[in-house]
C-alpha cells in the first residue's frame, strides 16, 4: 500500500525555518514542504544592506551594513555545512585568529573615560588592570571549594559567577559578556541555558569551573565527556565538504561572514528551496490558528486569507509567544510565555577618515560596557549603550572604494553601537536623529576622540528580538518537549532561538535537528 505524501509545514521563514525546510527537502524528497512567513521577506532578524557613501571630497565607497548579527564563529559546523552545501565558499570571508580584530577586545566602564583592554596574552594578564582582575579571580576560583547549594538546579549567570569568581568579576566581565550576546541583565539570565558548558565544568572540576575546563584528560568525567562528544559528532554527520583551501582558511579563522553580509545565507537558502520541486515558499502569509485532529493526528492551519493548509507534521520556528497565540486552548503548551525578550537597537555609523590625523578607535573587535555599579537606572534621559563593534576591523573585505581612480582602500570606517537591552527607554522615545545626537557624544567620551560627522547612519530597532532565558529554562523546555509528545503526538516540533541557543549557528542547527528527527522518525502514516 502506498502512503499518502507527507506534507510538512514550517511556520516562520527566519534562518531556523529556512534551515529546517532545506534539510528536510534534501533528506526527504518524497515529502511536500511549505514554509509560511508572515513578513514580505525571509530571513527574520538577519538583514544586510549594501549602500554607497560619499564624503565631502567626493570619495565614494560601497559599504555593507548589518541590522543584527554580522558574524559567526569559524567552528560553527551548522554554518560550515551550509557554506559547503550551498557553495558559498567564494563569497565567504574570514577573520584570522591572529588578527587584532579577533584578539583585542575592550571594556568601557560606565562613568569612566576610555577603554580597558581585556587580557589577550600571558603578558597582558599581569600588566593590565583587567588582566590582574581575571588572574586573581581565576586563582581564587581554583581554590574555592565546591559551593553549589544542594537545593538548586539552576541560577542566574550573575549568581553563578559571583559564587565562583566573586561579585566584582560577575558585575564587570559577567554582565558585559551577557550584554554582548543576549543584550540582557546577567542577574536574570539562566547559567544552565546560556552557558551550559560552564555549569557542567563546575561539576567535572568538583566545584571549580577552571579545573573542569583545563583539567587533565584523565580527570574524572573528562574522558567520558570527550567520548560522548565524539559519538554526538558522528551522529550529527556534518557534511563539511572537501575543499582543502577553504578548510585551511577556516582552521586559521576566528569568525566568518560574507562579502555581502550574513543575509547571503538567507538568499542562498531561499534560492536553493525555490529549486526543489517539493517545496512551496509563502511570504506575507499570516497564520491564525493551528489545530490537530485527535484521531488522524493531521493538522489544520488556518490562514488570515481565510484559506487553510493541511499538514501531517508541523515545525514551528516562530517566537514562542507567537506560537502560543495560534494554539487552541485544548492543545495549549506550557512555558511559551515565560521568557521576556530583549530589544536591542543597532545604530550603524559610517565615518569619513580622509582628514583624520589619528584613527577613531584602536585596532580590535570593539568594546562592551558592563552594568553600571548601581545597576540600570529606573528612568533615563539618555539611551543606554551596551557596546560598540568596530566593524571595519573584522569585516573590511565587505567594503570597497568606488570611482574613477580604480581600486583603493575606502576612506571610511564603519562601527555599530548596540543600545538598549536592560536599560529603560527614555521618555519620550528618541527619533532616529535624536538617538544619533544622544549616542555620538557617548561614543566620543568612551573612545576619548573627537568624531567627524558621520556620512551615513541607520537605526534598526530590533524589538523583542533576543529571548532572555530565565532561571529554570532548561527544565521548562524538557516539560515543553514532554507536552509536545503527549498533546501533539510528537508531530509538532518547536525550534528556534526561544528554545535553545540564540546564535545564528544555534538557529540553523535547531532547524536541521527538527528536520532530521522527522526524517528519522519516518512515520508518515496519516
Ligand atoms: C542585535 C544585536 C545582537 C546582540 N547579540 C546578538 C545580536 C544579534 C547575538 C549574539 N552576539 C554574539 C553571540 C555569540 C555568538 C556565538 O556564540 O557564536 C550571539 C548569539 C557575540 C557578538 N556580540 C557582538 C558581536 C558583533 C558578536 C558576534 C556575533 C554577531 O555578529 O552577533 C556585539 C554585540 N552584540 C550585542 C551587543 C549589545 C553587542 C555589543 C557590542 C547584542
Amino acid at each position: 500500500m502506498s502512503l499518502p505524501t507527507p506534507h510538512i509545514v514550517v511556520l516562520g521563514g527566519g534562518l531556523t525555518g529556512l534551515s529546517a525546510a532545506f534539510h528536510l527537502a534534501r533528506k526527504h524528497p518524497n515529502a511536500h514542504i511549505t514554509v509560511v512567513e508572515k513578513d514580505a521577506r525571509f530571513g527574520g532578524w538577519v538583514r544586510s544592506e549594501r549602500l554607497e557613501v560619499e564624503d565631502e571630497d567626493g570619495n565614494k565607497a560601497s559599504v555593507l551594513l548589518e541590522a543584527g548579527a554580522r558574524t559567526v564563529r569559524a567552528n560553527a559546523k551548522p554554518i560550515l555545512e551550509l557554506i559547503n552545501l550551498l557553495n558559498l565558499e567564494p563569497q565567504a570571508i574570514t577573520t584570522a585568529r591572529s588578527s587584532p580584530a579577533a584578539r583585542s577586545r575592550f571594556l568601557h566602564f560606565p562613568g569612566l573615560p576610555g577603554l580597558s583592554p581585556l587580557p589577550s596574552s600571558l603578558l597582558s594578564v599581569f600588566t593590565t588592570p583587567l588582566g590582574r582582575l581575571v588572574l586573581s579571580s581565576v586563582k581564587s576560583e581554583m581554590f574555592t571549594p565546591y559551593n553549589r547549594p544542594a537545593d538548586i538546579t539552576d541560577e542566574s549567570v550573575d549568581a553563578f559567577f559571583s559564587r565562583r569568581f566573586g561579585a566584582v568579576f560577575a558585575r564587570t566581565l559577567g554582565s558585559a559578556l551577557v550584554h554582548g550576546i543576549y543584550g540582557a541583565d546577567s542577574r536574570k539570565l539562566s547559567i544552565r541555558a546560556a552557558f551550559p558548558s560552564m555549569w557542567v565544568s563546575e561539576e567535572i572540576g568538583k566545584g571549580s569551573i577552571v579545573w573542569g575546563e583545563i583539567g587533565p584528560p584523565a580527570w574524572f568525567g573528562a574522558g567520558q565527556r570527550k567520548a560522548e562528544a565524539k559519538i554526538k559528532e558522528d551522529e550529527e554527520a556534518w557534511e563539511l565538504g572537501t575543499n582543502a583551501d577553504w578548510s585551511r582558511q577556516v582552521a586559521r579563522a576566528a569568525i566568518i561572514s560574507f562579502k555581502d553580509g550574513l543575509e547571503t545565507i538567507v538568499t542562498a537558502l531561499v534560492s536553493a528551496l525555490e529549486g526543489f520541486d517539493n517545496v512551496t515558499l509563502r511570504k506575507e502569509t499570516e497564520v491564525l490558528s493551528l489545530g490537530q485532529d485527535d484521531t488522524s493526528k493531521s493538522f489544520e492551519i488556518r490562514l488570515a486569507d481565510s484559506s487553510s493548509l493541511p499538514a501531517t507534521h508541523v515545525i514551528s520556528a516562530l517566537p514562542l509567544p507567537a506560537l502560543s497565540a495560534i494554539l487552541p486552548p485544548t492543545h495549549s503548551l506550557p512555558h511559551l510565555l515565560t521568557n521576556p525578550f530583549s530589544t536591542v537597537t543597532v545604530l550603524n555609523l559610517v565615518f569619513p577618515t580622509a582628514h583624520l590625523t589619528s584613527p577613531i578607535h584602536p585596532p580590535g573587535f570593539g568594546y562592551l560596557i558592563p552594568r553600571p555599579e548601581n545597576g540600570y537606572p529606573a528612568e533615563t534621559k539618555s539611551v543606554g549603550m551596551l557596546g560598540l563593534v568596530f566593524d571595519t576591523a573584522s569585516l573590511a573585505e565587505q567594503d570597497y572604494a568606488v570611482g574613477p581612480d580604480g581600486p583603493d582602500l575606502p576612506k571610511f570606517v564603519k562601527v555599530t553601537a548596540m543600545i538598549g537591552g536592560p536599560y529603560p527607554t527614555p521618555t519620550p522615545p528618541p527619533d532616529d536623529e535624536a538617538l544619533l545626537n544622544d549616542v555620538l557624544p557617548q561614543i566620543s567620551a568612551q573612545l576619548q576622540v573627537e568624531l567627524p560627522k558621520p556620512v551615513y547612519f541607520k537605526v534598526h530597532r530590533n524589538v523583542q528580538s533576543i529571548p532572555t532565558y530565565l532561571v529554570g529554562h532548561v527544565e521548562r523546555m524538557a516539560e515543553l518537549r514532554e507536552a509536545l509528545r503527549q498533546k501533539w503526538a510528537g508531530r509538532l516540533k518547536v525550534v528556534g532561538a526561544g528554545v535553545g541557543g540564540v546564535s545564528v549557528s544555534d538557529c540553523v542547527k535547531s532547524g536541521r535537528e527538527a528536520a532530521r528527527e522527522i526524517v528519522k522518525e519516518g512515520e508518515f502514516v496519516l
